[in-house]
């Protein structure tokens, strides 16, 4: 299942498990990451999303199963395997007394590579450049997230493991590091990442697993995960325009609440309910939001409000 069988494959995942006491963290998941692919994993808290990254990194073994890495598997380490990944954790380790600077040379000491050009790339990559001169153990925790994530990046790895990549960062900083991930994609980069922001999952991720309690509930693109679930368009009203029990009585309407002074009208039948509110009252001020990966999860996690 690896190697020369499947050149493509960064990665080939063969009913891993592994359990801790009673808890199957990994429950017998199977799947296959693409080379140059951007992969998203996604689940709720404990649902074995790290357990899961990290058995791929090598830094957990797994109880049972197949795991191949680039062709290789991840443990025993291997010396030839370990420069072509890029890791950052929940818990990077950081050279907390030296400066930013100092912190990314010494990573690209580690892996062999010119210290001072990976430093300057990977603080201008991350947006540090200005706090290149700051200690580690003084840098917001953002920050650190960010030079976490530089420190994965310095020798330039093939495949990349980021795990909340995105957790401690403020929505421009996001952004910022959005534009950082397309760009490593766009270099032929294969990208293995969790988080909890499913419109980051939905605006970044080729394909996204969904992993609850340890088994993989769905995977595909983002795109064919909120086309082929089936649910609802919803349609919002001001409340000043509209009663529920109006909303209620058209056609096509199969639900209606009320929420942030709109009436929600949800259907399956968009443009027969839009045609009926314009005969009915016209359609100023009415918005529509058709379903994202968020509605999805929240279905498929079973925490739909
Ligand atoms: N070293 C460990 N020892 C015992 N139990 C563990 C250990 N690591 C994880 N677990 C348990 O395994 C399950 C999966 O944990 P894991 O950290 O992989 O989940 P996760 O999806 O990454 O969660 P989060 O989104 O909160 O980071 C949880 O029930 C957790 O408590």
């Amino acid at each position: 299942m690896s190697g020369p069988a499947e050149p493509d494959a960064a990665l080939v995942l063969s009913d891993v498990r592994k359990r801790y006491g009673t808890v199957r963290a990994v429950d017998g998941i199977s799947l296959r990451v693409r080379r140059g692919e951007f992969f998203g994993v996604l689940g709720p808290n404990g649902a074995g999303k790290t357990t899961l990254i990290e058995i791929m990194e090598g830094l957990r073994v797994a109880d049972s199963g197949a795991v191949s890495v680039l062709g290789h598997p991840p443990v025993p380490r291997d010396v030839a395997l370990l420069p072509r990944l890029g890791v950052q954790t929940q818990k990077s380790a950081f050279f907390a007394r030296l400066t930013a600077r100092e912190h990314l040379e010494t990573v690209a000491r580690l892996y062999g590579v010119p210290a001072a050009r990976a430093a300057d790339h990977g603080l201008a990559l991350v947006g540090l450049t200005e706090h290149a001169d700051r200690r580690v153990e003084k840098l917001s925790g953002g920050q650190r997230q960010r030079l976490a994530i530089a420190s994965a990046l310095a020798h330039e790895p093939e495949l990349i493991f980021l795990d909340e990549p995105t957790a401690a960062l403020d929505p421009q900083a996001r952004r910022d590091l959005w534009r950082v991930l397309r760009e490593l994609k766009g270099a032929g980069r294969t990208i293995v990442y969790t988080t909890h922001h499913l419109d980051e999952a939905e605006a970044l991720c080729d394909r996204v697993a969904i992993v609850v309690a340890g088994r993989v509930v769905a995977l595909d693109t983002p795109v064919n995960l909120v086309g082929g679930a089936g649910l609802p368009t919803r349609v919002l009203v001001p409340e000043d325009r509209i009663t529920p029990e109006r909303a209620a009585g058209i056609d096509g309407v199969d639900r209606v609440s009320v929420s942030g002074g709109a009436v929600v009208l949800e259907t399956m039948a968009t443009a027969r309910v839009l045609s009926a509110l314009d005969d009915l009252i016209g359609l100023a001020g009415v918005q529509t939001r058709t379903a994202d990966l968020e509605d999805v999860y929240l279905r498929l996690t079973g925490a739909e409000a």
